[in-house]
């Protein structure tokens, strides 16, 4: 079939791809090779981007032309655009695809390309261009699970879950999954009150668990952080859907019963150490600090530290 873009307008919509900034020799260049004399509709919206570490960044969002044009002509257009951002000395190439310009992703696979990472609406290849293994970083490598050990120091009770979906109803802390963009301890209070109706405050973190291969992490290793909340309700409305039972229980007997997994009791001798000791003796705070440049904050998590030691400058 023939393509409604002309190949000589494809190579051109693509050879500006290449280009950071339109050039004075681009309508010369293109002259001499006998293609298009003009910029195509549609191809001063298309940005090829380039980063600092020497990659072109392609996003296929802004050409509206691709609308008209099939895999085999934007094969024949990404393959010279390769060749020419090669030539140029770029280490790699990012392309951005709009999930409904998914036809694109086949052809530019057999170039090479590979999927880096897709979210919800798009998928992002890349292609190595540089010299000797690619040294594009990776995508996401784990999944962040929290949970919250709502402990209630008035009565000694630390609030629990049997989970519906599980095999084995084991008693457990109440948590999920952190949502992209959500602070742990946010997560740890959501996914309390969302599974057992409990209101709570973040307190501190506790334990990190980090697991490869988790089946339920589809692919990637699992992070599993379990914080200290304190209770301000305690009148329990579960999830029915998530949770067989949930109770308020005492937590030697926690730390003693046989019906639990190895991390919750581990966590649940940790708090009684905890209650004995101090707090202060297992507890993780946090701290919301501005980051460099950007004008962003993180937060910081660590043991306590005398109000000297986080601002002093020697060791002495
Ligand atoms: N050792 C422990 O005490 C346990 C720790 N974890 C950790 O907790 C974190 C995950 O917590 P969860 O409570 O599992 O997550 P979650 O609370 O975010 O979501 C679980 C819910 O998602 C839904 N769901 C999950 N997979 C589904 C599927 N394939 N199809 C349909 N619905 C699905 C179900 O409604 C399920 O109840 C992980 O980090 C994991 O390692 C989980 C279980 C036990
Ligand atoms: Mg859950």
């Amino acid at each position: 079939m023939r393509p409604l873009l002309s190949w000589g307008t494809w190579r051109a919509v693509l050879a500006r791809a290449g280009r950071p900034r339109p050039s004075a020799d681009y309508l010369g260049v293109l002259d001499a090779q006998g293609y298009a004399r003009n910029p195509p509709v549609g191809a001063c919206e298309l940005q090829g981007e380039l980063d600092r570490f020497g990659g072109i960044s392609v996003r296929l969002a802004r050409l509206e032309a691709l609308d008209r044009l099939d895999a085999t002509a934007f094969k024949k257009g990404l393959q010279v655009a390769v060749q020419q951002w090669q030539s140029e000395g770029r280490t790699a190439v990012w392309l951005h695809i709009p999930i409904l310009q998914s036809r694109f992703i086949a052809p530019a696979a057999s170039l090479g390309f590979r999927f880096h990472h897709a979210e919800l609406d798009s998928s992002t290849l890349t292609l190595w261009l540089g010299e000797g293994p690619s040294r594009l970083p990776g995508y996401a490598s784990h999944q962040v699970g929290v949970a919250g050990a709502v402990f209630d120091e008035g009565t000694r009770k630390i609030l629990v879950v049997q989970d519906r979906n599980k095999l084995k109803n084991m008693w457990k802390f109440p948590g999920g999954l952190s949502e992209p963009g959500e602070d742990i301890g946010d997560t740890a209070v959501r996914e309390v009150f969302e599974e057992t109706g409990i209101k709570s405050e973040f307190r501190s973190l506790l334990s990190i668990r980090q697991q490869h291969t988790n089946p339920g992490a589809f692919g990637k290793s699992d992070m599993y952080i379990i914080c200290r909340l304190k209770p301000y309700s305690f009148t329990i409305n579960f999830c029915q859907h998530e949770c067989l039972r949930c109770e308020w229980m005492d937590l030697n007997d926690l730390a003693k019963t046989e019906n639990t997994t190895p991390i919750t009791s581990r966590v649940a001798r940790l708090l009684l150490y905890g209650y004995r000791e101090g707090f202060d003796k297992i507890d993780l705070t946090v701290e919301e600090l501005p980051a460099v440049h950007t004008r962003l904050f993180y937060k910081l998590y660590h043991k306590e530290l005398p109000e000297n030691y986080k601002t002093m400058t020697g060791i002495d």
